[in-house]
């Protein structure tokens, strides 16, 4: 079963076409990575599926429902989280408040004037389950904004996955990093993919991370759907490497 299904969605921006025509679904389950070289319209894509704009033609469907002329909040309810959107982080507080915020949110508490004590607990224990499955288990009573960048990332991933979300949008999530955090911010997304069967789409300019990841890898290049296959099925297409590839390598 697919949990997104985009059919030939275009978004113009004036004379632009920033995305032409795009199809994808992703499965159940499945990591797709989105690569491109810049202005390829990745984060064009990104914002259609999260609801950013709407496209200017075509559709998208999420768990069986027709999505496209939803808002992002409309989304974010039915079960897809994006990192930086629900990223208000705040750095001032704690790592456990934080995602205590994000766990009052999916639960429908945030605009309740008071939870009582069996729901605190479920939250609580919510909480907790989700930050030992991005191993900040030891820091839940850090300031984030104190944070290593990579600590600082796994709590913005961790504020997603107390969405509870069916779909997980990680756009770039090793930007700005070293190669050790990079390699921390590998480990854990494989683990929620492989170990807890997370449905996820990134967008990633590090090619040792997509291939690494990715069941399936989507090449866009001037707004078009160049290949998408297996990493195998990617890195020997000709198309590919001659417009992508072979120039970023
Ligand atoms: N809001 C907008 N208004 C007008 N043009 C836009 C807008 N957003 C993106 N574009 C244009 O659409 C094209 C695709 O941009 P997009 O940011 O989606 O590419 P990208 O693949 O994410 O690039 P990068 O890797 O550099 O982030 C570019 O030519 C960009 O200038």
């Amino acid at each position: 079963m697919n949990v997104l299904e985009i059919q030939n969605v275009t978004k113009r921006f004036g004379n632009l076409v920033a995305v032409r025509d795009v199809s994808l679904n992703v499965a159940k389950g499945e990591l797709c990575a989105i690569i491109g070289p810049n202005g390829a319209g990745k984060t064009t894509f990104f914002n259609l599926i999260s609801g950013f704009f709407p496209p200017t033609s075509g559709a998208i469907r999420f768990d069986g429902q027709d999505i496209t002329k939803l808002s992002t909040h409309e989304r974010v309810t039915r079960g897809m989280a994006r990192t930086f959107q629900i990223t208000e982080i705040f750095p001032e507080l704690t790592v456990f408040e934080n995602v205590r915020i994000a766990a009052e949110v999916a639960g429908g508490y945030r605009l309740r004037p008071w939870i009582n004590r069996a729901e605190a607990a479920k939250i609580h224990r919510r909480v907790e389950e989700t930050l030992k499955l991005v191993s900040l288990e030891g820091k839940t009573d850090r300031l984030v904004g104190e944070l290593a960048h990579g600590d600082q990332r796994a709590a913005e991933i961790a504020m997603a996955l107390a969405l509870q979300p069916h779909l997980l949008l990680l756009d770039e999530p090793t930007a700005g990093m070293g190669d050790q955090e990079t390699y921390q911010i590998t480990q854990l997304i494989r683990r929620l993919h492989r170990d807890n069967n997370y449905s996820i789409v990134l967008i990633e300019h590090d090619m040792r991370v997509v291939f690494h990841l990715a069941d399936r890898i989507c090449v866009l290049d001037q707004g078009r759907m160049l290949a998408q296959g297996t990493p195998k099925e990617i890195a020997a297409n000709e198309t590919v490497q001659a417009a992508y590839l072979g120039t970023a390598a």
